[in-house]
């Protein structure tokens, strides 16, 4: 059977290169001969080898291995996950054993024997296979963290003062590998600014790793988060990588931690203090290596409360804080950030890219936007759908149901009075506005009264404008 795989002989001795290669072929689909070491560079940056057949002598009479040794580190410069086999004079164990300690895998000596080439070469090969896939999975990982982190990403747009000291927090804390704590209601931006941190890290090329721990069950979060083994509990059909594992290197973004109930929030320590977790099912400790980033809406004095919030975990996450005040409290960032989003979903939905009127700015920018930028972002995107004019004007953002709620003495919004119409969508609008009152806007508490998942609460949250 031939094995799939690239090997290369490199020896000064044409006799040697040209037995290999005719034993090798047999065995291996592709046998590369080098007669000097110099070439070894040229031969390296064109071939992808599964292992290296090493000579330790380039010159006659030379039998110290300092050439091999010298050639090996150069070839383990150029790619580290090489597989490079010595062949060594006989009796040269004491050289075997120096150049495997300077990273070599595996020796043979010479003359060899026909049947343990062959069987060094093959475990050899199968080794540089499962590394070089291995390199070429953390390649696609790389590109596929500079992708997420290039394309999807809005601008953080602040022009607001309190703003700009949040973008100088951000320059000052991401390159440092402190957790930060961002504080701020829901939609303010905090996932972005988690993202900013990640983007501007030392960590960029790596994951960046989102776990929503609103609302979420113990088993859930233990297999979530540490992986589990098939079987190792009803439901568990396959083997599963958690989630802390595979963020290794990156960044690990804990959403909604305000929400996580004590018992977890112990077990969350021991995790984050130990950096070590074990998947369900098995009892082997896998070491992880993240930046932790950790958000909530929560405000900080129930944060501070030890009844609610275990505060030496608040203490291992908060070594910078980051909080983002409401929008209503910065309203000069409300119309950077609406003419960005016009612009944005104009080009989406390929309509002429539009202006608003001064009226419509006007009165959002005097809205009190209790889902902050988030339903900022959504009222736009409304409008730009349905707006039929160059210009978006007052009537393009609906705005005669929202509640005027703003602390400005401006009265820019009628307030809607409800009728007492017996009109289902109207009383589901009716329950949600009540329900995110009561639960002062923390959607995943909102989205649990009222029975739903946080996605379906948000989307009828968009559809009924809140
Ligand atoms: N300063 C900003 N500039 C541009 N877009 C923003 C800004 N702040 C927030 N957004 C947008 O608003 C939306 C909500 O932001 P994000 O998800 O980061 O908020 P959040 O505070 O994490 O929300 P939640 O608490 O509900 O999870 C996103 O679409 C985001 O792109």
């Amino acid at each position: 059977m031939v094995i799939e795989g690239k090997i290369l002989i490199v020896d000064d001795d044409q006799d040697i290169l040209t037995a290999g290669k005719l034993l090798l072929k047999r065995h291996f689909s592709q046998v590369m001969i080098c007669n000097s070491p110099a070439n070894i560079p040229k031969l390296m940056s064109e071939n992808s080898f599964d292992a290296v057949l090493l000579d330790m002598n380039f010159s006659p009479g030379e039998s110290s291995g300092a050439q091999g040794y010298n050639w090996l580190k150069k070839i383990l410069e150029i790619a580290p996950q090489t597989v490079v086999v010595l062949i060594t004079a006989h009796g040269g164990i004491d050289v075997a054993v120096e150049a495997m300690k300077l990273g070599a895998t595996d020796f043979v000596a010479k003359p060899w024997q026909n049947e343990k080439l062959v069987a060094t070469l093959t475990a050899a090969v199968l080794l540089g296979k499962t590394r070089n896939e291995a390199t070429e999975l953390r390649h696609t990982n790389q590109l596929l963290a500079q992708n997420t982190n290039n394309t999807q990403q809005q601008p953080l747009l602040a022009k607001s003062s309190v703003m700009q000291q949040v973008h100088s927090l951000i320059e000052r804390s991401a390159p440092t590998d402190a957790n930060v704590l961002i504080l701020g209601e829901n939609g303010t931006g905090k996932e972005l600014v988690a993202r900013e941190l990640h983007r501007q890290s030392l960590r960029a090329d790596h994951v960046f790793m989102s776990v929503d721990l609103g609302a979420m069950s113990e088993t859930l979060f233990e297999s979530e988060l540490f992986g589990h083994k098939k079987g190792s509990f009803t439901g568990a059909n396959e083997d599963r990588v958690g989630r802390l594992q595979a963020a290794n290197g990156g960044t690990l973004f804990l959403d909604e931690i305000g929400n996580l109930p004590l018992h977890l929030q112990a077990k969350l320590l021991t995790i984050l203090e130990q950096r070590i977790v074990t998947p369900l099912g098995t009892n082997k400790a896998i070491a992880f290596d993240v930046r932790v980033i950790a958000a909530t809406n929560i405000p900080k004095q129930d944060l501070n409360d030890g009844s609610r919030f275990r505060q030496d975990l608040l203490f291992r996450l908060n070594t910078v804080e980051i909080t983002l005040p409401p929008l209503r409290d910065r309203i000069a960032d409300i119309k950077p950030i609406a003419n960005h989003y016009i612009a944005f979903y104009s080009r989406k939905y390929k309509k002429p890219e539009k202006t608003i009127s001064a009226d419509a700015l006007h009165i959002i920018k005097h809205y009190a936007w209790p889902g902050n930028v988030r339903a900022l972002r959504h009222a736009i995107e409304r409008a730009i759908i349905l707006s039929e004019s160059e210009q978006l004007s007052v009537d393009d953002f609906q705005l005669s149901h929202l509640v005027q709620t703003s602390t400005t003495s401006e009265p820019a919004v009628q307030i809607a009075k409800e009728t007492a119409e017996l009109n289902l969508d109207k009383i589901e609008k009716l329950t949600i506005e009540t329900a995110l009152k009561q639960y002062r806007y923390n959607i995943s508490h909102t989205a649990k009264a009222l029975g739903l998942t946080r996605a379906a609460l948000y989307r009828r949250m968009e559809k009924h404008g809140l």
